[in-house]
C-alpha cells in the first residue's frame, strides 16, 4: 500500500511523475496524515528536507555527481548499519528455537527449530524511515534524464527476533537500569524486559538502583529480577528501580559492569542517557568484551530524533489535557478569568503543543522554539486583553523552557549537565497581574503547574504497548548481538537505530510544520513577533 501526505507539502504533479496512481481519501498513514491511496507500499513523502532536519539529515550533495543518488544511499546505510558484536569479536551465533504452542522464539534446545516458525525477522529487513524529494537536482546543473531522480527513500532495519543468537541464554546475565528523569511506562519496559529475557531461558537477570549512579555507590546493590518480582509493577508509574540523573564516569560503569560480569544492558533513558550508553559501549568495544548495550529511549518531552513518538509522550499528554480542562473550568467559571499551565519541555514544546492540540481549550500556547514578545502591540499580553474584554476568559499553556529570554539565567546545572531553567510560569503569572491592574481592568487568574503530577502516573493503554514492544524487541537486539543501539518506533513500524543517530542532536517543533500551524489554527493566537 502505497500512501503519500500532501499535508507534508508533497507537490502532486511529482507524485504522478512518480508513477503513483491518486484515488482520494483521507486519513492517518505511517503517522502522516494522507489524502490519497495508491497500491504498493507506504512512503511519507516530503517535498525538501525540512529546515527544522538536524544537520545529519539535511547533507550537502553534490548534484553535478551523476552518482549522487546512490552515493546519499550508501551513505545513508552506512551511517544506520547496526553496530554488532561480530565487528570486534571473532563470534558464531547459535540458531534460536521457538516454542511450538506459544510461537515465541526461545533461547534454549528444548524448542523447536527456528526455520519451522516464519515470525522471525530477517537481518536485512527494513521499514522506510522517509521518502525524501530534493528541490531540483536539474536546477543545479545536473543532467537528469529520469523523473524519479530527485527521490531518496531512506530505510532503517526491522526489529524483532533473529533466527539466529549469539549468547548462551542460561549463561547471560542481564542487567537493567533507568535514568534521567521520570516517564510514565518505565515500569511496563522493565517488566517486558525480564519476561522476554526469561522467555529466551535467561536466569539471572538483576536491576542497577538509582540509575548510572547504581553503578558506583557502593551501598546500592543490585536488584534481582524475575517475572514474579515485576509481575504488577506496571500498575504504578515511576520507575521499580529508581532514577537519577549525574553519576559515575564511563571507565567506573564499564569497570562495574565487568566486575557484575554483565553481559546485556538495557538502558532505559532520554538523549543524555543514550549519550552515556554510546560512551559505554564504546569503551566495553575498546576493552573488546562481549557485552550488548541496547537502549530504549524515554522521555515524555518526545525530543529524541527520527522516532514517531517516545514511549509515555502520549500519557503526559492525556494528563496535561485534564490539567488544561480545569484551568479552563476555572477560568470560565470566574468573571474575567485566566487559567495559565506550565507543563514540562525543556527545549521541545511537543508536550504543550500537543495538549493543546488536543484539549481545544488552550487561546495561547507558548513554546520554547517559537519566540514571542509579552509586551507591546503584537504581545501575549495585548492578546489576553483582547481576549477577556471579547469572550471574557482565555487558557494560556507555556511550555517550561519558553520564552527564557525574560528570566534572569541560573547559570546552574544539574547534576547530568541540563541547564535549570528558570521559571517562566511564575513569571507570566507575575506579568499577567501586573498588567492587568495597570491597565485597570479587573482580571482572575489561576495559575496550575501540575508537571511533576504528569510525569508521575502510570502508562495509558496505547503507551502500554508501545512499552510492550520496545521492550521485548530490545532483548531481542541484544541477543542478535547487536550493541550501540536503541529501539524506537518508526512510521508505525518498530525498529532499530544505532544510537548514534538518535543523539546527533535534539527534536524539536519545526514552527513551518503543519503540526504547529494546525495547533495556531485551533488556538487562533496571533504572531507575537
Ligand atoms: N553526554 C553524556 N555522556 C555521558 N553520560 C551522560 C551524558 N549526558 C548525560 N549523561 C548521563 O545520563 C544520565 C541521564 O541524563 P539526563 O540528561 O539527566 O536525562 P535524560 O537521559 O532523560 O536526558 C545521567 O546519569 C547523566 O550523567
Ligand atoms: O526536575 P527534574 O528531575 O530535573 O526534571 C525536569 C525535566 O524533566 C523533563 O520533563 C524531562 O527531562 P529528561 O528527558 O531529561 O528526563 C524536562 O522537560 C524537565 O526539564
Ligand atoms: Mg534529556
Amino acid at each position: 500500500m502505497a500512501f503519500a501526505a500532501p499535508s507534508s507539502g508533497v507537490d502532486l504533479v511529482n507524485l504522478r511523475q512518480h508513477g503513483i496512481r491518486l484515488h482520494a481519501s483521507y486519513g492517518i498513514a505511517n503517522s502522516s496524515y494522507v489524502r490519497m491511496r495508491m497500491i504498493k507500499r507506504v512512503i511519507r513523502a516530503e517535498s525538501q528536507i525540512t529546515s527544522s532536519e538536524p544537520p545529519a539529515m539535511k547533507p550537502e550533495i553534490d548534484f553535478s555527481d551523476p552518482d549522487w543518488k546512490k552515493h546519499y544511499q550508501e551513505d545513508f546505510d552506512r551511517r544506520f548499519n547496526l553496530p554488532h558484536l561480530r565487528d570486534i569479536l571473532d563470534i558464531k551465533p547459535r540458531p534460536t528455537t521457538f516454542s511450538l504452542k506459544s510461537r515465541i522464539p526461545l533461547g534454549d534446545d528444548n524448542g523447536a527449530a527456528s526455520d519451522m516458525w516464519n515470525g522471525y525477522v530477517n537481518d536485512d529487513d527494513r521499514a522506510l524511515l522517509k521518502v525524501i524529494k530534493f528541490a531540483s537536482p536539474t536546477s543545479a546543473g545536473a543532467e537528469c534524464i529520469d523523473p524519479d531522480c530527485s527521490w531518496v527513500e531512506q530505510w532503517v532495519h526491522r526489529a524483532g527476533p533473529r533466527k539466529k543468537i549469539y549468547y548462551e541464554p542460561r549463561e547471560v546475565k542481564a542487567g537493567i537500569v533507568t535514568c534521567g528523569g521520570l516517564c510514565p511506562g518505565l515500569n511496563d519496559v522493565i517488566r517486558q524486559i525480564v519476561l522476554t529475557l526469561e522467555k529466551y531461558g535467561v536466569k539471572n537477570i538483576v536491576g542497577i538502583p538509582y540509575g548510572y549512579r547504581g553503578f558506583s555507590d557502593e551501598g546500592l546493590s543490585e536488584v534481582p529480577l524475575s517475572r514474579q518480582v515485576v509481575q504488577n509493577i506496571n500498575l504504578a508509574g515511576g520507575s521499580f528501580l529508581g532514577v537519577s540523573r549525574g553519576g559515575p564516569h564511563t571507565s567506573g560503569i564499564v569497570d562495574s559492569i565487568q566486575a557484575k560480569r554483565i553481559d546485556m544492558l538495557f538502558i532505559l533513558g532520554g538523549d543524555g542517557t543514550h549519550a552515556g550508553a554510546l560512551a559505554i559501549h564504546n569503551e566495553c568495544r575498546k576493552r573488546k568484551l562481549k557485552v550488548s548495550i541496547v537502549g530504549v529511549p524515554k522521555t515524555i518531552d518526545n525530543d529524541i530524533l527520527l522516532m514517531d513518538k517516545t514511549f509515555g509522550f502520549d500519557s503526559a499528554v492525556e494528563e496535561a489535557q485534564r490539567v488544561i480542562n480545569s484551568a479552563y473550568v476555572e477560568a470560565r467559571s470566574a468573571y474575567h478569568g485566566i487559567g495559565l499551565v506550565k507543563l514540562m519541555g525543556r527545549s521541545s514544546g511537543f508536550i504543550a503543543m500537543h495538549a493543546s492540540l488536543s484539549s481545544g481549550q488552550i487561546d495561547i500556547c507558548l513554546i520554547p522554539e517559537v519566540p514571542f514578545n509579552l509586551e507591546g502591540p503584537n504581545g501575549v499580553l495585548r492578546h489576553l486583553e483582547h481576549l477577556i474584554k471579547t469572550k471574557g476568559n482565555a487558557v494560556v499553556c507555556v511550555a517550561e523552557g519558553a520564552g527564557q529570554e525574560y528570566l534572569q539565567k541560573s547559570n546552574t546545572t544539574d547534576a547530568s549537565g541540563n541547564v535549570v531553567l528558570s521559571d517562566i510560569g511564575v513569571h507570566l503569572q507575575q506579568q499577567i497581574k501586573r498588567h492587568f491592574k495597570n491597565i485597570g481592568v479587573p482580571a482572575d487568574l489561576k495559575y496550575i503547574d501540575p508537571t511533576y503530577m504528569i510525569r508521575a502516573i502510570r502508562a495509558n493503554a496505547s503507551d502500554a504497548i508501545v512499552c510492550t514492544v520496545l521492550g521485548q524487541n530490545a532483548v531481542h537486539g541484544a541477543f542478535a548481538g547487536f550493541s550501540g543501539i536503541t529501539t524506537g518506533i518508526c512510521n508505525t513500524h518498530y525498529v532499530y537505530f544505532p544510537i548514534t543517530e538518535v543523539i546527533a542532536s535534539t527534536r524539536h517543533v519545526d514552527p513551518n510544520s503543519r503540526m504547529w500551524h494546525r495547533c495556531l489554527t485551533s488556538t487562533g493566537q496571533p504572531d507575537f513577533v
